[in-house]
């Protein structure tokens, strides 16, 4: 449906995109996802319209439209401040950009998207009058009040509070949905982006780093950015010294690096979650199993954080590395007393993903 080609843009010297490309099919809800000053606001602009790209095009139902004006391509664009009208009333601020209606259709329809956002009841009142997230609602029903064949959000929770954001997050997601709409939202989120998206593209000092979806994301991150960006995973620098299997230090250990080259450095990456904890007894030491790699580790630190707690272990064989592990809380959410010196890490090959570059984009390269 949308298809953005080879777009770079620079700032003086400074290179802002470099070489964006990104596929969206007809009612996707895709994120743009990335720290400040990665580029992903520059890109939402300049598909909005309202900035234009030094190279590479922008193709909407195969029709060009890099050089349309804003006003010509017709987006629903929601920004992070509200940017009502503060004098027009909610319903005159849903009908403004439906110009070419007449009045009583114009009414109609602002009416009919207030209904859709909960909002039918405050048509009556004035911006200042409402919460912010009411605002922001008010502005997603000016966005789509049009029917516009792409909507574009920035930012468009992050001024809003906590509570306030999860709620809102659905609603958006829910009416993108029922419309059908095609979407592209900016945020720095990595919990909206999860949440709300069909994928998400991890953008990262002017490139797209990663596209996937959120479980592909997780699972499976492409590299050392989008491991650390997405979620917590731990680290470990390793060489790969068999089929599925990476020395660590001194340890080896199976994982699930089919795609590396023996011989090839590579860093691991292993969620918290997926690390196993079980009392050690001594002389009872398990080694490495193809499925399972069992290690004595030191508890150094626990931290409660309400639904599981955070372990920091340290791991003589895996060259002194601190691992991170997560525990989910028991009912009374207290710690099993062994959990304390020496305990037995068990780490599952099929969690341990490589992060380096794999074989084929090496051959392909
Ligand atoms: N009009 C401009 N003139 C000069 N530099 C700009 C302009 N707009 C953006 N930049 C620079 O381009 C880079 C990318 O900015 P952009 O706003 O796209 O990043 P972002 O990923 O959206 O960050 P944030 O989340 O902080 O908004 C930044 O270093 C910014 O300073």
């Amino acid at each position: 449906m949308l298809s953005v080609k080879h777009i770079t843009k620079r700032y003086g010297t400074q290179s802002v995109l470099r070489g964006i490309a990104l596929d969206v099919a007809q009612g996707e809800f895709i994120s743009l996802l990335g720290p400040s000053g990665c580029g992903k606001t520059t890109l939402l602009r300049i598909l909005c319209g309202i900035e234009t790209p030094d190279s590479g095009s922008i193709h909407l139902r195969g029709q060009d439209i890099t050089a349309l004006e804003a006003s010509q391509r017709r987006f629903g664009v929601v920004f992070q401040s509200y940017a009502l009208f503060p004098n027009l009333s909610v319903a005159a601020n849903v009908a403004y950009g439906l110009q070419g209606m007449k009045r009583a259709q114009q009414h109609s329809r602002a009416l009919e998207m207030l209904d859709l956002v909960g909002l039918a009841d405050q048509a009556h009142k004035y911006p200042s009058q409402l919460s912010g997230g009411q605002q922001q609602r008010v502005a997603l029903a000016r966005a789509l009040a049009p029917q516009p064949p792409l909507l574009l959000l920035d930012e468009p929770l992050s001024a809003l509070d906590a509570q306030v954001r999860v709620s809102l997050r659905g609603e958006i997601r829910r009416l993108q949905k029922q419309l059908g709409i095609t979407t592209l939202m900016v945020t720095h989120d990595q919990d909206e982006a999860l949440s709300m998206s069909d994928r998400v593209v991890v953008m990262h000092k002017g490139q797209i780093e990663q596209t996937g979806t959120p479980q592909q994301l997780y699972s499976r991150p492409a590299s050392e950015f989008v491991a650390g960006f997405v979620g917590k995973m731990n680290l470990m620098p390793a060489l790969v010294v068999g089929r599925n299997r990476a020395r660590v230090g001194t340890q080896d250990l199976h994982c699930d690096i089919e795609a590396f080259k023996t011989g090839s450095p590579l860093l691991l990456g292993l969620r918290p979650e997926a690390i196993g904890l079980r009392p050690f007894v001594v002389d009872a030491e398990p080694g490495p199993s193809a499925s399972l790699n069992s290690l004595r580790a030191e508890v150094l630190e626990t931290v409660f954080l309400g639904p599981c707690t955070l372990l920091r272990l340290h791991c003589e064989a895996l060259g002194g590395l601190i691992i991170e592990a997560e525990l989910p809380s028991s009912d009374d959410a207290t710690l099993p007393v062994w959990l304390q010196g020496q305990v037995l890490m068990e780490l599952p090959a099929m969690s341990i993903r490589g992060l380096a570059q794999p074989l084929s984009t090496l051959r392909a390269a």
